[in-house]
């Protein structure tokens, strides 16, 4: 018999993990990490409410349930990432680093190594091809959330387990009601680990402080207003610039001077690019292209967590990765993760952060 922890967070999504191990006759291990500061100003009092789901879930069938205090680790490893990058003018993903250091990382060295596989209600899914193991999409392609789980390792991938992937939020959301699950009627959580629970804004403010400069508009050069720090402000943005007779987008920014670049209508030339160079690529499993043939491998890719996969090429260029896409691109901000995936979007082969 398989020997499993599950990381419950008191949502639905992992709830129902636990409820579907049950029915398959495991007795999983439960663990919820707390990753959040005690702090009432940043958290609020949600961690206290998913442990009391979590430990609801846990009586329900029997488990037990440890509390996994990361709170320092997650500060020391994805706080400091996320800060670091934010001060360079990069566009961190905290998520990516969470699962990364802290729920497969930390984790797994204090106690998932005494398991055989940890189970999480991340929508993914992992494949065993030609003994090693993949990283593959989920089959709700709304939920798909292997572009947070780019960053992970060959030992990591092979010892999770995935029980949605193959499901629909809508039957995840039915197995919870009709399991009459404590948490079956809780909203979705919306993104960030814990940063989604306070106002990133705040958090970055905390760090980083104010320090005001000009929003010039890049076609005319002309000063239209202020803003409170380049660390505020990410290419692509929309909302927030605080300028009237929009839409504007913040399509540049110079670090070293404190200015942002915005460009205005729907549709300006200016937003778009089609193409980025990744640094670090990292291959989750293996690198599947022995050699880049000259026009590029074909594959699908996503550079923000959208439903769609977008087609491209992938070239290597040296140390360094580009990606050709087939169509323009949005708002590519450097320290996001260009995900690539093979042509299908069936599995996920790795990340890199995207260059300035
Ligand atoms: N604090 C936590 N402690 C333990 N496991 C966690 C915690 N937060 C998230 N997880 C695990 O990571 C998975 C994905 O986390 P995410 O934050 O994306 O939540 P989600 O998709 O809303 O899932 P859920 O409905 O279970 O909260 C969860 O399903 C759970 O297995």
């Amino acid at each position: 018999m398989k020997n499993i922890a599950t990381l419950l967070s008191g949502g639905v999504d992992s709830s129902v993990v636990v409820h579907l191990l049950c029915e398959q006759g495991f007795k999983p291990d439960l663990f919820y990490i707390k990753i959040g500061m005690d702090d009432k100003e940043y958290m609020g009092c949600s961690a206290e409410e998913d442990i009391e789901l979590a430990q609801a879930t846990a009586r329900k069938y029997g488990l037990t349930l440890d509390v996994i205090d990361l709170q320092q680790e997650y500060w020391d490893s994805v706080v400091k990432y996320t800060i670091e990058k934010v001060s360079k003018g990069y566009t961190p993903n905290p998520d990516v680093m969470c699962n990364k250091l802290i729920k497969f990382g930390c984790f797994e060295e204090k106690v998932g190594y005494q398991y055989d596989f940890t189970a999480t209600g991340h929508y993914a899914s992992t494949h065993c091809i030609d003994d090693q193991t993949w990283l593959g999409t989920a089959k709700d392609p709304l939920k798909d959330q292997t572009d947070f789980l780019a960053q992970i390792d060959k030992l990591q991938v092979s010892k999770l387990m995935f029980p949605l992937g193959n499901l629909m939020k809508h039957e995840v959301r039915d197995i919870a009601l009709n399991a009459k699950l404590p948490s079956a009627k809780r909203k979705d959580s919306q993104g960030i680990c814990f940063l989604g629970k306070i106002n990133y804004n705040d958090f970055v403010k905390r760090f980083l402080g104010e320090k005001e400069g000009p929003i010039i508009e890049l076609e005319t050069g002309k000063i239209l207003g202020k803003h409170k720090g380049f660390w505020f402000h990410t290419i692509g943005q929309r909302k927030g610039i605080g300028l009237a007779g929009g839409p504007w987008y913040v399509v540049k920014k110079d670090i070293q001077e404190n200015t942002i670049y915005v460009s205005r209508g729907f549709d300006v030339e200016t937003q778009y690019g089609d193409h980025f160079t990744m640094n670090d690529f990292h291959f989750i499993t293996a690198n599947p292209w022995k050699e880049f043939p000259k026009e590029g491998v074909e594959i699908k890719f996503k550079i923000r967590h959208t439903p769609e996969y977008s087609p491209g090429y992938l070239f290597q260029k040296g140390t360094q990765y580009l990606l050709r896409s087939k169509e323009n691109l949005q708002g590519i901000a450097p320290g996001q993760f260009g995900v690539i995936y093979d042509k299908d979007a069936k599995i996920c082969i790795g990340s890199g952060e995207i260059s300035f």
